[in-house]
């Protein structure tokens, strides 16, 4: 965990400058500008206010009836000045943070789907746990503290400014007798300020610095458990099936133990910051008026002019005590940048991946062609070596072997989605591919949605997805086709496979990659489906992965891998 330094700030200020550089960065500056204007102006009517305390107080002091009304009317010119700044300031800043926000999910998931990044993300070993908590829990903190921080920072030092102005002309002389001589220390009241908040600050820094990494630690603990108990729900017919709900219930203790572990460690360093810091506010209160009662007592100043110094201490008190007061505020900053940062770096080197693996090569070819394909495992362990063979339009390829031995992992590479292969893929131009695994994937939504993932090019009339469940027996859904369903858990798993072939018959690719698309059916379905895609898309080119000899009758060609590099391609 670094600390703010150089490098920490050089970060955050990457993650953090691409919307005010963006296509809306002119709504961004003009934004910016208003708010940091109404920012000054906040202060400037503090500072206005300080003035008034003298003057309404020395009125009253002075029995002035006069001056105190002309005080009153003052007042509340200030008082509606400051509401209506008040409210614009973070109207206005609440207006720029969603914008960022908006602007800034959008890029971050643009950048996790492009290169299908979101999938190789999690191919590579590193720390990106939970980009869904990046997306949506981060940048969010990531907008409304940095707002927060910057912005609080900026009054901090107007304020700091105008209030140590006021305080030097205030605080007169004091004459200190040391030895025989007398020394005379001018705008005291500013170098006891400044020494005072230069202690708190320090000593708060001291305390809470392990905050910053509980809270980074915290965050993921909580995104874990949440994540385990997702899991459950997507699993919950199997694991209620093993009865493991037992197990289940270790596991979820497991990991909220960790979450309460981290946050008793978190509640015992803000007590000690607690601690720290409530006796420095209430040292604050009292102080400034024990170094400037002297001085009114020796009638040097009257009570107007005491208020005003006190309420001058007290503001840039709360300007140097910034730091102080926004400590835990600060530490989970630096806990979010550095999430972020380190998602950014991972996106960075899985989109690097994106020009690994096997050269696809889009061709004017009438075959789908692969050349000296060598597929291997990240830990370098060699699946396949020098694979070559090619396919024609309206081929059939079955692949078979071992589990384990790399069929389904050969179909990664076909794709572009495996990063670990070299070779030569070379694939017809302008021609579509469809994969069917062997879990299909139901998008929530409706039938239709689900039918017709992920999309069709063109619009698909509801006869055409009617014909295709006719063939693939769906017709007791035809119904249903705009009714909103979990459909993963509505449809059984040789359903899903049908609704799989649907989408086939529908989108009528000229690639078809099967990956034990046929599993969870009977040999008669399999068959009839198999028969189906023979007749049906007569010029689609299939490759298919699975185990059963069955497969063998509806392909023309078989290759064989052995899980060690060597392989073996037959026609049938
Ligand atoms: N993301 C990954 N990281 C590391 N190893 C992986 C990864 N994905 C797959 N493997 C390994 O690659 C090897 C081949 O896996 P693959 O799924 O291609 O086998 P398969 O032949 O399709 O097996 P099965 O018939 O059991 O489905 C296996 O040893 C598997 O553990």
């Amino acid at each position: 965990m670094t600390g703010i330094n150089l490098g920490f700030l050089k970060d955050s200020w990457r993650l953090a400058r691409g919307y005010w550089h963006s296509e809306e960065k002119w709504q961004a500056r003009g934004l910016t500008a208003v708010i940091v204007t109404l920012n000054i102006a906040h202060v400037y009517i503090l500072v206005l206010l300080n003035m008034w305390t003298n003057r309404f107080y020395n009125a009253l002091q002075n029995f002035d009836r006069e001056e105190y009304v002309s005080a009153l009317g003052e007042f509340c010119l200030l008082a509606g000045m400051y509401i209506i700044v008040a409210v614009y300031e973070l109207y206005l800043q609440q207006m720029l943070e969603i914008r960022w926000r908006r602007w800034l999910t959008k890029r971050y998931l643009d950048s996790w789907l492009a290169n299908r990044n979101y999938y190789r993300l999690q191919l590579l070993d590193n720390n990106t746990d939970n980009p869904d908590q990046r997306i949506s829990e981060d940048l969010r903190l990531f907008t409304n503290y940095s707002l927060r921080l910057a912005m609080g920072s900026l009054k901090a030092l107007v304020t700091l400014v105008c209030f140590i102005t006021i305080l030097w002309e205030m605080s007169g002389i004091l004459t200190v007798p040391v030895g025989g001589t007398v020394v005379t220390i001018s705008g005291y009241m500013v170098w006891v300020a400044l020494l005072y908040a230069i202690i708190g600050n320090w000593l708060t820094h001291k305390i809470g610095k392990p905050l910053s990494k509980l809270n980074f630690d915290q965050q993921r603990y909580e995104a874990d458990f949440r994540f385990s108990l997702v899991r459950l729900r997507e699993n919950s017919e199997s694991i209620a099936f093993y009865g493991g709900e037992s197990r289940e219930g270790q596991s979820f203790m497991k990991r909220f133990n960790t979450v309460l572990a981290n946050f008793w460690e978190i509640m015992k360093r803000q007590k000690q910051v607690t601690w720290f810091i409530s006796g420095y506010g209430q040292i604050a209160i009292i102080f400034p008026i024990l170094v400037t009662a002297p001085r009114y007592f020796a009638k040097e100043i009257q009570l107007g002019g005491l208020l005003q110094i006190l309420a001058a201490f007290g503001k840039v008190q709360d300007a140097l005590a910034f730091f102080v007061d926004n400590y835990p505020l600060l530490a989970e900053w630096r806990s979010v940048v550095n999430r972020l940062h380190g998602f950014v770096c991972n996106m960075e080197q899985v989109s690097a991946l994106a020009d690994t693996g096997a050269t696809i090569h889009k061709a004017a070819a009438s075959s789908l062609a692969v050349a000296g394909l060598n597929i291997h495992l990240p830990d370098g362990k060699h699946l396949l070596s020098e694979l070559t063979f090619s396919l024609e339009t309206g081929d059939s390829l079955l692949v078979a072997g071992p589990s384990g031995s790399g069929k389904s992992t050969l179909l990664r590479a076909l794709s572009g989605l495996w990063p670990y292969a070299q070779g030569d893929i070379t694939i017809p131009s302008g021609q579509t591919i469809l994969f069917l695994p062997q879990k299909s994937y139901l998008p929530l939504g409706t039938l239709r949605e689900v039918l017709l993932y992920p999309g069709p090019r063109q619009p698909v009339r509801d006869e055409e997805i009617y014909a295709a469940m006719t063939l693939c027996r769906l017709d007791w859904l035809k119904g249903q086709l705009d009714n909103v369903e979990d459909w993963s858990h509505v449809l059984s798993l040789g359903e899903q496979q049908r609704v799989a072939f649907v989408r086939a018959l529908i989108h009528k690719p000229d690639w078809l990659f099967m990956d034990e698309a046929t599993s969870a059916l009977d040999e008669p379905t399999e068959r009839m489906l198999y028969t189906l895609l023979r007749d049906q898309l007569k010029n689609t080119a299939t490759i298919s992965v699975g185990h059963r000899g069955t497969l063998t009758g509806y392909h023309k060609k078989k290759l064989t891998l052995d899980g060690t590099g060597c392989w073996s391609l037959l026609n049938l």
